[in-house]
Parts: structure tokens; C-alpha cells; sequence
């Protein structure tokens, strides 16, 4: 089959998008790995799908497949991305855009200088929205926040966010010398979270900067992933080490985050880009 795909990146966290209002969806789970494939494929960490909204007060929906064909819940930067491609496709003539996503709304605004603001939904931390099995171990408190230690990985300590999907967020002194492509992998698929989750290495840089690396559930290490940047900052303002506003500094590029607490939704503001446009036969 010929598919009709674009290319796009946030902050270097890179997609395949498919406009499924305009040509059918139906790629199987071996398709999508082919197309995520940097070989063998296009290349990608997630394709994002955009499909015509299913309720009444909604303009779109948007499905998100990490590049092992697996859907998920989430995907910050692809949310920003979305709003780029169908704003730039003709698909809307609005600013402000309302999406469904697996498990939430999101409200989208394109800024005049070309950033997207993504309005996220409040975090939850309750270890069962992740899920987290939390038995026979024993938080420890900073601020209030709970940082769970996780057999096996002496010194770690994980703050649990769910921002649609889970993330465990450490902070670490060092990013660049975090293992974060040898403890990463043990995190995401430990057997406490028995959905597996992203593993989130920050650094703090100062009370408005951190400095953040993700080793994504499926994906692996990303440039940058926007649901992880929404969890460290939360994480860090719970635990207060961090203010209301942070900078987050990834490999890929920089992404604002903003959270003022309690049920407030977290907006995150950041670039989206088109790289090019193709057409791959699966
Ligand atoms: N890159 C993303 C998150 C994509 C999904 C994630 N790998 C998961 O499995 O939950 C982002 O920008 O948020």
C-alpha cells in the first residue's frame, strides 16, 4: 500500500504524521515498525495519526504509536506538532485547537511566533494511575513528595507522574553522566510497573532551569520528550526544588513548562517543525 506521510520534529523528538482525514488508517503493528525503522523505513520515535474528531466539541482526534507500533496514551512534542500540520495542511482555519487523545483533552493555541502552548491536564501521582505496585517499599519524603527507591538500583529515587502516561523522574547531579542508556532500559521495564514507564534523568540547574534527559518506553532515548518535560518539572515544584516556570533544557532543544499547582493543567510551550513531505509504499 502507498502511504502519503510528513515528516516533523519538536525539539529533535522526531514523527511520522499521517493524515488520516484525508486517506485511510489501517496500518498493522509490522507496518509501523517498518515505518519507524531508521533503516529499513523512514525513521522515527512515534507516528502520530490524525483522524476526524469523534465528538461533537472536539475538531480532531490524535493516536499516537510509539515506532514499535504500539499505541499510547500521550506525546507532548507530537501535540505540538499536530497542531502545526493541520493548521499549515488547510485542515482548520482555527488558533486554538481541541483534540481527544486515548485518555484526555487537550487544548492547543499556535503562537504568532510559530511555538505551540499545549494545555497538558493535570498530573496525577497516585503510584496506581502509572502503575506503580508500591508493595513492602517505603517512600521517602522531600516536601511532602514522595521518591520511591526501586529494587535492585541502589540510590535511586523515583518520583511517580502520570501526565496521561507514566513517567519515574530522578534527579541526578549530572545529567550528561547519568546512565541513562544502562538504568534507563531497567527502569522503563521493570516489573513494579507492570505497563512499563518513561525514566526521566534531571538535572537542576536553578530554580527556573533544568537540564532533562528521557529514556522513552518503546522509543528509547529521545532529543527531548514534552510529557516527560511536563512530569520532571511537576516532580520538582512537588518536591520544591523548583518555581512555577522552568526552562528545560534537552539535547534537542527547549521547552517551557509551566505548572501552578494542585489540579492546575501544566502548559507547555515549545517548537514544532516540518522536515519534509514522501510517500513510502508498506
Ligand atoms: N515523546 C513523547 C512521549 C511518547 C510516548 C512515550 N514513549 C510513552 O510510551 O509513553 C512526548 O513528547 O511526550
Amino acid at each position: 500500500m502507498r502511504l502519503r506521510f510528513t515528516k516533523m520534529h519538536g525539539a529533535g523528538n522526531d514523527f511520522v504524521v499521517i493524515d488520516a482525514t484525508q486517506q485511510p488508517f489501517r496500518l498493522s503493528p509490522e507496518q509501523m515498525r517498518r515505518l519507524g525503522d531508521r533503516r529499513f523505513g523512514v525513521g522515527c520515535d512515534q507516528i502520530l495519526v490524525i483522524e476526524p474528531a469523534t465528538s461533537a466539541d472536539a475538531d480532531f482526534r490524535y493516536r499516537i504509536f510509539n515506532n514499535t507500533g504500539d499505541e499510547v496514551e500521550h506525546c507532548g512534542n507530537g501535540a505540538r506538532c499536530f497542531v502545526r500540520f493541520v493548521v499549515d495542511a488547510g485542515l482548520t482555519a482555527k488558533r486554538d485547537i481541541q483534540v481527544d487523545t486515548m485518555n484526555r483533552r487537550l487544548r492547543l493555541t499556535l503562537q504568532d511566533d510559530g511555538r505551540v502552548t499545549v494545555n497538558m491536564g493535570a498530573p496525577v501521582f497516585e503510584p496506581a494511575a502509572l502503575p506503580f505496585d508500591p508493595q513492602g517499599l517505603t517512600p521517602r519524603l522531600e516536601n511532602g513528595f514522595a521518591l520511591w527507591p526501586l529494587d535492585e538500583l541502589q540510590g535511586v529515587e523515583l518520583g511517580l507522574v502520570s501526565m496521561g502516561n507514566p513517567h519515574a523522574v530522578q534527579r541526578v547531579a549530572d545529567v550528561e553522566a547519568a546512565p541513562v542508556l544502562t538504568q534507563g532500559p531497567l527502569i522503563e521495564g521493570h516489573a513494579r510497573f507492570p505497563r512499563r514507564v518513561n525514566a526521566g534523568f534531571m538535572q537542576i540547574l536553578a530554580r527556573d532551569r533544568i537540564a532533562l534527559r528521557v529514556y522513552e518506553r518503546d522509543a528509547g532515548e529521545t532529543l527531548a520528550c514534552g510529557t516527560g518535560a511536563c512530569a520532571a518539572v511537576v516532580a520538582g515544584i512537588r518536591a520544591g526544588w523548583l518555581d512555577a516556570a522552568v526552562e528545560v533544557q534537552t539535547r534537542g532543544g527547549l521547552l517551557k513548562i509551566e505548572w501552578a499547582g494542585g489540579d492546575a493543567p501544566v502548559l507547555m510551550t515549545g517548537p514544532a517543525t516540518k522536515v519534509f513531505d514522501g510517500e513510502i509504499t508498506l
